[in-house]
């Protein structure tokens, strides 16, 4: 079966493995020993924590493959940006140039630099291994993170956001970065992303443009990505747009690509997921996908498999196998939503 479970130190090898594979923009997971074990261990320190509202915590989560162990994936959720240290977005927005006396009119598209994010969670670091982008995988990968967090509300902002990988070529060059290079750093943009995610972000503050930028001053290349996903991330967002989330004119700083924001209460794999008490058993003829969880926290664990649930019934019937992914018995909760 294909689990969802938090990240544990002997995971090491294989995220150290997709830190590599995923390529430049990919800010989450940089090549560096010392910051992803950093990540391990901080996720099992948020797991331990006891919380009452969203604080720095960050919860890092794999894909395994129970058939062999092969650890495939990765997703993670911040439970609350920029307490620390400042978050920084541009925000597209339009002002308005017009003289009626000359009869002209402009709307002219401006970037803002901005901290609107401040305090909000993050949906962050979804990665799948290229040979596994198959089925289910990627979907469970991404939305397994909604029931997590529909279980540990107390745990999470009411508001949360993804930033979506722009728009870069196969050397890690951004048009959007090249023409700040230009004009105002001197470091290329795999270096900028890098220095972030390892949070060596001062430079942001130091360097980065303070006054709105006019976009039709931009080069053209970098007016053309603005808002704009890496291809390699479209099913990212796809899995996202699906449970709500949109694009509100906020964009990466970096590469310009879209951040996507949704309140908790809408999102999709969140409102309509149920609590049944488990039996074991075959499901019935008519099964579903659904999306499951247990309801233990440091022993969290996910997956998805068609199942037979009714609106009336309190319960929902397991096969053995999945009880046993899950870590669960009868007469236990597990927390469940359509896939
Ligand atoms: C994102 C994943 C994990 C998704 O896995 P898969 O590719 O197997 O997904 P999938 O099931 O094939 O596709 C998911 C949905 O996207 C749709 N889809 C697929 N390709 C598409 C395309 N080119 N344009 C538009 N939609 C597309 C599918 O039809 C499907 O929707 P239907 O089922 O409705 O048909 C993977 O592609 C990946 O590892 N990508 C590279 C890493 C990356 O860029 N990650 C995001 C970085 S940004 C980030 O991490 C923040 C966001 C976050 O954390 O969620």
């Amino acid at each position: 079966m294909m689990v969802i479970r938090p990240i544990r130190a002997d995971d090491y090898p294989a995220l150290y493995q997709m830190a590599v594979e995923s390529g430049h923009g990919f800010t989450s997971l940089p090549v560096n020993d010392e910051l992803l074990m950093r990540k391990i261990s901080r996720s099992e320190q948020s797991l331990q924590k006891a919380v009452s509202s969203p604080g720095d915590e960050g919860y890092l989560f794999v894909l395994e493959d129970t058939s062999n162990g092969d650890v495939c994936g990765t997703s993670a959720l911040e439970a609350a940006v920029g307490l620390d240290d400042a978050f920084y977005h541009y925000h597209l927005g339009k002002v308005v140039h017009s003289s009626r006396s000359l009869g002209v009119y402009k709307t002219v598209d401006i970037l803002t630099l901005c901290n609107d994010y401040t305090g909000v969670s993050e949906l962050c670091t979804l990665f799948l291994r290229e040979n596994r982008r198959e089925k289910n995988n990627g979907r469970l990968l991404s939305k397994a993170r909604f029931l997590f967090m529909a279980e540990f509300a107390e745990r999470f902002a009411d508001r949360v956001i993804a930033e979506m990988r722009g728009v870069s070529d196969q050397n890690g060059h951004s048009p959007f970065w090249r023409w700040l290079q230009e004009h105002f750093f001197s470091v290329d943009f795999p270096t900028a992303d890098y220095l972030t995610g390892i949070g060596q972000k001062v430079f942001i503050a130091e360097l980065m443009p303070k006054y709105p930028i006019y976009v039709s001053l931009l080069s053209k290349e970098a007016q053309q990505v603005i808002g704009k996903v890496h291809e390699k991330t479209r099913p990212a967002i796809a899995l996202l747009q699906s449970e709500g989330f949109s694009n509100r004119g906020y964009v990466d700083i970096f590469d310009a690509g879209p951040t996507v924001e949704a309140r908790v209460e809408h999102i999709r794999s969140i409102r309509y997921s149920r609590k049944l008490q488990v039996q074991i058993g075959t499901p019935g003829p008519d099964s579903q996908p659904y999306l499951i969880c247990n309801t233990t926290i440091e022993n969290f664990r996910a997956t998805w498999l068609p199942l037979t649930v009714t609106e009336q019934s309190d319960q929902v019937v397991l096969p053995q196998a999945c009880a046993d992914a899950l870590g669960v018995k009868a007469g236990d909760q597990v927390r469940l939503t359509r896939i």
